[in-house]
């Protein structure tokens, strides 16, 4: 089968590399084209518009920043709509906002285009090892469709709803990463200030209920004073915006994460909005005054 992949960045790259381990046949393109380069020596095609990537593939992948980029890709300019075969199937695995899902999914659907959204969790350690969680909305049927796909990249991947669904679960992921980093922060600058080495504070505490996935993924960076991303501040900043946009449109209410969004807005004036989102703690140092580190 013919799988297309457009979006080939920090996430795209080692998850099309994985559904070329798992034997498929993959058409892709980026903007950038130096990021193409890896997928061709791995036997990949290029194609130089969405278009092109629809017209030769039975099944297309998109991985981009936001929603805009979903629908220049899906609905703009030689875009996927204007290419696709009878039957094509699109899974957008970028996290955007479900109205955006929903509004891409129905212009589709009107050309007989079917679609999921499918965005993931665990960057880019776990898009390099195949063992990202996958969380999905759509049709059922497709789902069951495309499950093998979405398997060959992911740990698990679960059914959440209909079309939106995969991109409300995201949400809920990225509040609570948001959040735990900033706790994580917040905890690690209060014990440095104290005067407690903030390592052993880690060591001391992560078997215990404090423990948790973002404090092992994210605690070291910070000791180790390294920023690069992995998950930079400005795509959490979009994921945090479109979460708020979508609790004012439904009347859910997210007083922390309007207020973890108002740090991570601050950071990104200072410059640091292409950092990874571990450098929340750079907030917390620069009002406490320390740096938290081994
Ligand atoms: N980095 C992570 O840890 C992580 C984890 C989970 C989910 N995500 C989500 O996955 C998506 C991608 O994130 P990323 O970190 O890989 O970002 P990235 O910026 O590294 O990659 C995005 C890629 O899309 C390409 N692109 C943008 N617009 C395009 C267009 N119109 N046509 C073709 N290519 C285009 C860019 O050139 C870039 O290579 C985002 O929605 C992000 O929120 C990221
Ligand atoms: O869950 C994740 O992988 C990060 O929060 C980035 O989306």
């Amino acid at each position: 089968m013919k799988i297309g992949f457009i979006g080939l960045g920090i996430m795209g790259k080692p998850m099309s590399k994985n559904l070329v381990k798992a034997g498929y046949s993959l058409v892709v393109r980026d903007h950038n084209v130096s990021n193409e380069a890896e997928l061709v020596e791995l036997g990949a095609i290029v194609a130089k518009t969405p278009k092109e990537v629809a017209e030769q593939v039975d099944v297309l992948i998109t991985m981009v920043p936001n929603s805009p980029q979903v629908k220049e890709v899906c609905l703009g300019a030689n875009g996927i709509i204007e290419g696709a075969k009878p039957g094509l199937i699109v899974i957008d695995m970028s996290s955007i906002a479900p109205l955006a899902s929903r509004e891409v999914h129905d212009a589709l659907a009107a050309k007989g285009i079917k679609m999921l959204d499918a965005p993931v969790s665990g960057g880019e350690p776990k898009a390099i090892e195949g063992t990202l969680s996958v969380m999905v909305g759509g049709d059922k049927a497709v789902f069951d469709q495309c499950y093998d796909i979405m398997k060959a990249m992911a740990g698990s991947v679960v059914h959440t709803g209909d079309i939106g669904a995969g991109n409300v679960t995201k949400l809920a992921n990225q509040v609570i990463v948001a959040l735990n980093i900033a706790a994580m922060s917040e905890a690690l600058s209060l014990a440095t200030k104290a005067g407690v080495n903030p390592e052993l504070v880690y060591q001391a505490i992560r078997g215990g209920l404090a423990g948790s996935t973002v404090l092992d993924a994210k605690a070291p960076m910070v000791l180790d004073r390294n920023f690069k991303p992995g998950f930079r501040i400005d795509l959490h900043i979009k994921d945090l915006a479109n979460a708020l946009d979508t609790s004012h449109e439904i009347g859910a209410h997210l007083p922390l994460t309007a207020a973890v969004m108002e740090m991570m807005q601050t950071l990104k004036v200072d410059g640091q909005g292409t950092s990874d989102h571990s450098a929340l703690a750079c907030y917390y140092e620069k009002l406490a005054k320390v740096e938290i580190t081994r």
